[in-house]
């Protein structure tokens, strides 16, 4: 367990504001997560931006395409020196295994499961026909056999995949402080956990974002979810 596991997603339109928020918040987390959003407004730039702040970086681009594509893509985003990088395990065996060769020596490849936003009828419509419980463990299965580092799955499965792949790194987004009895919005989530539940079934990086983000007092939430760990 890392000494503070909470990275926060920076999910925010602005620049500006992403490292105001960012700065604000930096001594009660573990590191800053950027994804698509951030990505695709700032690119490069942005990452070089929020480097500065001394935290370790997730690039959390959840590359899904053919093997040779996701390896060059690998390549490109070595210069940034991401700590975390996501793949979709579902792109299969081949595109997991050139993505960790492709990766940069201290990078961490991690496969994204079933993501938290969806539910079982979300797997049926989509022509998958177990639950999502089953499916995070097969697909955290073959990103295990595929020679990544570990897996992104909701803190609904993270205990049993712990059990199966003890040494496993597991990024665990989906988490609700209070589990939203407290007024807090679940929003598009669907498959969510508390921090510290997720932190005792044994996740080892906790993502949150809005809660902190949309929270009136950023900082207060901030240090509100760390007291619960
Ligand atoms: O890979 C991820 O980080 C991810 C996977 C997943 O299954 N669910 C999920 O919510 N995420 C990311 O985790 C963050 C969750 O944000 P909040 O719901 O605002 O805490 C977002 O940046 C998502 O892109």
């Amino acid at each position: 367990m890392r000494q503070n596991p909470v990275y926060l997603a920076l999910d925010l339109p602005r620049l500006d504001q992403a490292e105001a928020l960012a700065r604000k918040v930096a001594d009660h987390v573990g590191g800053i997560k950027l994804g698509l959003e951030f990505f695709c407004a700032h690119g490069h730039h942005g990452v070089h931006e929020l480097h500065k702040l001394g935290l370790p970086i997730f690039l959390d681009l959840k590359l899904h395409d053919i093997p040779n594509t996701v390896a060059a893509a690998m390549q490109a985003i070595h210069v940034l020196e991401p700590e975390i990088v996501t793949v979709h395990a579902s792109g299969g065996r081949a595109m997991m295994e050139d993505a960790k060769a492709a990766a940069g020596e201290n990078c961490k490849v991690v496969g994204v499961t079933v993501l938290t936003s969806l539910d079982d009828g979300d797997l049926t419509a989509a022509g998958v026909n177990c639950s999502s419980h089953d499916q995070a463990l097969r697909l955290a299965e073959l990103a295990h056999a595929a020679g990544l580092d570990g897996i992104v799955c909701s803190g609904q499965e993270v205990g049993a995949v712990h059990r199966q792949w003890k040494d496993g790194f597991f990024v665990v987004p989906g988490l609700r402080p209070g589990n939203g009895k407290n007024g807090n919005n679940h929003g598009d989530q669907k498959r969510i956990v508390t921090p510290r539940q997720a932190r005792d079934d044994g996740a080892s990086v906790l993502v949150i974002g809005r809660p902190i983000s949309r929270a009136e007092d950023p900082l207060a939430a901030a240090r509100a979810i760390e007291a619960t760990l």
